[in-house]
């Protein structure tokens, strides 16, 4: 049975800030920001499996995506932890804003790393994680591929 790619599309708001960069991106602003999710799989072969001819459900895809990335980020601002920002940071959350404390800068390309780790860990074993794209706006995006990355 052949491999085949399938994709799933996300969209989420997130506010972010790039601590220390040397342009308009250091303030505080966000972006509606699209997740382009690929995995790759064989379709399922027995005729009596409810998920017949699917590599994997677009719904249990949506559910991971959703639970683990979509769900946290959206309407949040991300924040790098290892920067004064945290104090920004944690003025926000005390006054009850959704704030995200990350280990990195949270440029598209680290972020797309942080959803790649995060999405391979909910797969089922034969479903491989094959790429991710992140737009971040309607001209840029990062991409994560698995065969760069082995
Ligand atoms: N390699 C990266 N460069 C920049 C990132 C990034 O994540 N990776 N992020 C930013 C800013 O956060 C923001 O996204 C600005 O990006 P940019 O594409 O420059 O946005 P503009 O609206 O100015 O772009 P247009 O050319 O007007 O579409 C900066 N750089
Ligand atoms: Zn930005």
């Amino acid at each position: 049975m052949s491999k085949i790619r399938i994709t799933k599309q996300f969209s989420f708001e997130t506010g972010h800030a790039l601590y220390g960069y040397d342009g308009k991106c250091k303030n505080v602003h966000g972006h509606s920001y699209r997740l382009y999710v690929t995995v790759i799989g064989t379709p399922i072969s027995d005729a009596s499996n409810v998920k017949y001819g699917m590599v994997i459900d677009f719904g249990d895809l949506k559910k991971i995506v959703k639970e683990d990335i979509v769900d946290v980020f959206d309407h949040a601002t991300v924040f790098n932890k290892n920067t004064p920002h945290v104090d920004l940071a944690k003025e926000l959350q005390a006054r009850d804003h959704n704030v995200l404390l990350v280990d990195y800068q949270p440029t598209s390309e680290m972020m797309v790393i942080d959803f790649a780790e995060k999405i391979k860990q909910r797969l089922p074993d034969n479903i491989k994680l094959h790429s991710l794209r992140l737009s971040e706006t309607a001209s840029s995006f990062a991409e994560w591929f698995a065969s760069d990355n082995e």
